[in-house]
């Protein structure tokens, strides 16, 4: 169950709809996790419902929190997000302040795993809501990924595309700046090549949208991402 060794994981949007059959498919493809989150319409009841339909399968269900409002209890872990590029600290510490004021002394503090995000996509919903500035250069970048790391000591970087494919040039220098912080890429993989090149350079690929839109080619990225270990051999 150690989250520092999962080089594949599929999100679930607990807003969208899959069918039993394809969430088998899903729970059963070989993948290290199953995160659950996403940054809109997420609500305690969708959260309960899709939790019950993955708790079945012998993998670990993480929620990945957007709102209070929304914590189920009977995860595995909780990943928190900081938005380190948001313009507003509500997304960076606030909300988690206001969080820990209220809940701090039932808090099982080995379950909550802090994530450092960095949203690279000015279009997204997530750099909507949080007023991301993602208008950066790979200076930028390396800067947050370093702040994260360094200063903040966190246990994940997440490099966010959500929706578009990144640059895997930019995921590469920023994997050679890390050693300690564990590297996420997640955006636009709807391919087993593409999930290919980038798990060549993050320690973890996250693997959402194409779930909902194709699911053989979303399955396709398992293995992709396994193969990928083997090159590096
Ligand atoms: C066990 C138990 C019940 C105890 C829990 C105790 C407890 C309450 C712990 C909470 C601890 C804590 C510090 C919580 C922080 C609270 C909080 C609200 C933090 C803010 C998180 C944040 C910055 C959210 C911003 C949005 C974001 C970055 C979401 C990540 C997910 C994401 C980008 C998903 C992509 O999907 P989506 O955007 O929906 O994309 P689509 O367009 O495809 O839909
Ligand atoms: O939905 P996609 O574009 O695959 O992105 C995955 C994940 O990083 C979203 O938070
Ligand atoms: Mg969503």
């Amino acid at each position: 169950m150690d989250y520092q060794s999962w080089r594949h994981v599929f999100k679930l949007d607990p807003a969208k709809k899959i069918s039993d059959g394809h969430l088998e498919r899903i729970c059963e493809s070989g993948t290290d996790a199953i995160l659950i989150g996403g940054s809109d319409d997420v609500t305690l009841e969708n959260v309960l419902d899709l939790m019950a339909r993955v708790r079945p399968y012998s993998l670990p269900a993480v929620l990945e929190i957007s709102t209070i409002e929304s914590v189920a209890p009977g995860f595995d872990f909780y990943f928190i997000p900081t938005v380190l590029n948001s313009r507003d600290p509500k997304w960076i510490k606030g909300l988690h302040h206001e969080a820990i004021r209220e809940y701090g002394d039932l808090m099982d503090w080995e379950e909550l795993i802090p994530e450092g995000y960095c949203i690279l996509n000015p279009d997204c919903k997530a750099a909507r809501l949080t007023d991301a500035d993602s208008l950066l250069d790979d200076e930028d970048v390396v800067a947050y990924a370093r702040l994260a790391e360094r200063f903040f000591k966190l246990p994940i970087f997440y490099l966010e595309y959500s929706g578009i494919y990144g640059d895997p040039k930019l995921v590469k220098t920023v994997k050679g700046h890390l050693s300690d912080t564990r590297l996420f890429y997640g955006g636009g993989i709807d391919s087993a090549e593409k999930a290919r090149e980038m798990a060549r350079f993050a320690d973890t690929v996250v693997v959402g949208n194409v779930i909902y839109t194709n699911i053989e080619q979303a399955i396709r990225t398992v293995a992709a991402v396994a193969e990928s270990i083997d090159q590096s051999l």
